[in-house]
């Protein structure tokens, strides 16, 4: 039995200051033992948010992270930092890292080794446009991301890493994939996951879809075979968040 992950992702949202309320504010309300809780914040928001959750079941991630411990590589943050401050996860590969920051699959599979290396456990996004959807391209695309986001990492490692499938057209626009097309999906996933590793492997491995995830439409995905829980963007931000996590 795979346990859930409900992860916030907050993007590029809340300064230290709101950082804090908010998770003042939910924190209460997101004590659901049953699921794992986890906040990706912004790299500035970390040390008060690892501060203000202390003593609750949330756990603290990041959105993003450089494969190198330190040195000359102005603005980055390095997994040794984001160990030391206190974080658990770390989102790799996200759909706006790569259309923005042109970050490659060859990059992003960089990102997961050094991500296990420090024991950060990577929360390794994937999906398709609008057009590959219509194209009918979908799972090829996916599994070619996959692929290439596990290439080279053991079975013992993978089962430390989670995978979010969001595609790209349901994020952040209101349109979230029916629960067929996320479970077709997330399914194809594990498969893809059996085909690099093995049965008992792939079906530790919690895969989680995001893509306009809100109080209203989690239960009904959650519930799928496939679908370990959420990677949520807008609604992680809301009191809404909580009705999420206790979907
Ligand atoms: O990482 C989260 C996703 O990009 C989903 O964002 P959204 O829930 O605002 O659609």
């Amino acid at each position: 039995m795979r346990r859930k992950v409900i992860a916030g992702n907050w993007k590029m949202n809340m300064t230290p200051s709101e950082a804090v309320k908010l998770v003042n504010d939910l924190k209460a309300n997101v004590a659901n033992t049953a699921v794992d809780v986890v906040f990706c914040v912004p790299a500035i928001d970390i040390v008060p948010v690892v501060e203000a959750a202390k003593g609750t079941n949330i756990c603290v991630g990041a959105e993003n992270m450089y494969i190198e411990e330190k040195g000359a590589y102005t603005g980055e943050i390095s997994p040794n930092m984001l160990v030391d401050a206190g974080v658990s996860h770390v989102i790799i590969g996200h759909s706006e890292r790569r259309q923005y920051f042109k970050e490659d699959d060859e990059f992003l599979n960089k990102k997961v080794k050094k991500a296990i290396e420090h024991k950060l456990i990577p929360i390794i996004c994937c999906g398709e446009t609008l057009e590959q959807r219509e194209e009918g391209v979908t799972l090829t695309f996916v599994k070619g991301q996959i692929k290439a986001a596990y290439e080279g990492v053991s079975a013992a490692d993978a089962l430390n890493t989670i995978v979010a499938y969001e595609p790209i057209w349901a994020i952040g626009t209101g349109k979230v994939a029916t629960t067929e097309q996320a479970e077709e999906v997330c399914a194809s996933i594990r498969k893809d996951l059996e085909e690099i590793y093995d049965a008992d492997t792939a079906s530790k491995i919690r895969i989680l879809y995001g893509g306009s995830v809100n109080g209203s439409n989690a239960a009904e995905l959650f519930a799928q075979e496939n679908i370990d829980g959420g990677l949520v963007g807008g609604a992680s931000l809301k009191p809404e968040f909580a009705n999420i996590v206790n979907y």
